[in-house]
């Protein structure tokens, strides 16, 4: 087992909107900022989404891409790790659009799930009507990853010369994946993050976890790919967090997937997400790896 971990900051999101945390990074410069604390903090990954400014709505516009992540190579040497999946109403085509930019990686999400965001709308906050509609509205939302639109975006990243971070949510999509390696769409070694705790998906159960990773080393064999896993909503960060560090996984928590650092406590920023991780690390003596190391285990180029 490794003693480095990578740790990967999900900065902002496509899932929440602004109402639900005054913690959640909307402008340019904002998403910046938190980046750069969470780098500072033991992130060597950055999970980029960028938002509509004025409201926060999430959006797959070039020009703030291009803002963010600028100003982030800029500020920091951490992997800048644009999202495809993007958010609710966005086309493939769209979602597919920022690897203009040549990331060095991105996501690639392995197959299509239903994708509740709804049952927050229920909850008593003084939602802006487009708010609830975006959360209501997932009711009915199919998260499109075909085995098309996956060979599409596969296809866009090689083009590109990023390496794909291929985002799983359940057992099902590791066997779309070993049809896309007989297809030669994909190839290992893989960067796989087992993404648990999205309604519509696996949960985030320890169980669950192992039952994707024992069966991804099942198919594609221990040394064919590196693993991490991001647990969405609390407690479910951070028991998949703990899970990952004590199998020698690699680990993913920020804003986008949860906004709560304790059960009673709301998190402030990303950094202070990133701390936790770091202190739950090195309870399993393990420490983050610095972005260089990132790199190697990812299978980057220096
Ligand atoms: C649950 C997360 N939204 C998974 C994710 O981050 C997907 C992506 O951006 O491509
Ligand atoms: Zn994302």
């Amino acid at each position: 087992m490794d003693d480095q971990v990578v740790i990967t900051c999900a900065l902002t999101g496509g899932m929440t909107v602004p109402t639900q945390s005054e913690a959640i990074p909307i402008t340019v410069e904002q998403i910046v900022e938190e980046g750069v604390r969470a780098a500072e903090a033991g992130a060597s990954v950055l999970h980029v989404h960028v938002r509509e400014e004025a409201t926060g709505r999430p959006v797959a516009d070039l020009e703030l891409f291009d803002r963010v992540l600028t100003e982030l190579k800029r500020n920091t040497d951490a992997v800048l790790q644009p999202t495809t999946g993007g958010g609710r109403g966005m086309t493939v085509e769209e979602r597919g659009s920022v690897l203009t930019f040549r990331p060095e990686m991105a996501t690639l999400n392995a197959g299509s799930i239903n994708f509740g965001l709804f049952p927050v709308a229920g909850r008593d906050l003084p939602f802006e009507p487009w708010e609830r509609d975006y959360l209501e509205g997932s009711r009915d939302y199919i998260f499109k990853n075909t085995f098309a639109d996956v060979t599409y975006l596969a296809q866009l990243m090689e083009e590109s010369g990023t390496r794909p971070e291929i985002e799983v949510y359940d057992v099902g999509q590791l066997y779309n994946l070993q049809y896309l390696v007989k297809e030669g769409v994909l190839r290992p070694p893989f960067n796989l993050q087992f993404v648990l705790g999205v309604l519509g998906a696996n949960a985030a159960e320890p169980d669950q976890l192992l039952h994707m990773l024992r069966t991804a080393q099942r198919l594609f064999g221990e040394d064919a790919f590196t693993w991490s896993a991001a647990g969405v909503g609390y407690p479910g960060e951070f028991r998949m967090a703990g899970l990952s560090l004590m199998l020698g996984g690699n680990v993913r928590v920020g804003l986008e997937d949860n906004l709560r650092v304790e059960r009673r406590k709301a998190a402030g920023s990303n950094a202070e997400l990133v701390e936790k991780a770091v202190r739950l690390a090195d309870l399993y003596d393990r420490r983050p790896a610095t972005p260089g190391e990132a790199r190697r285990v990812l299978g980057l180029k220096g």
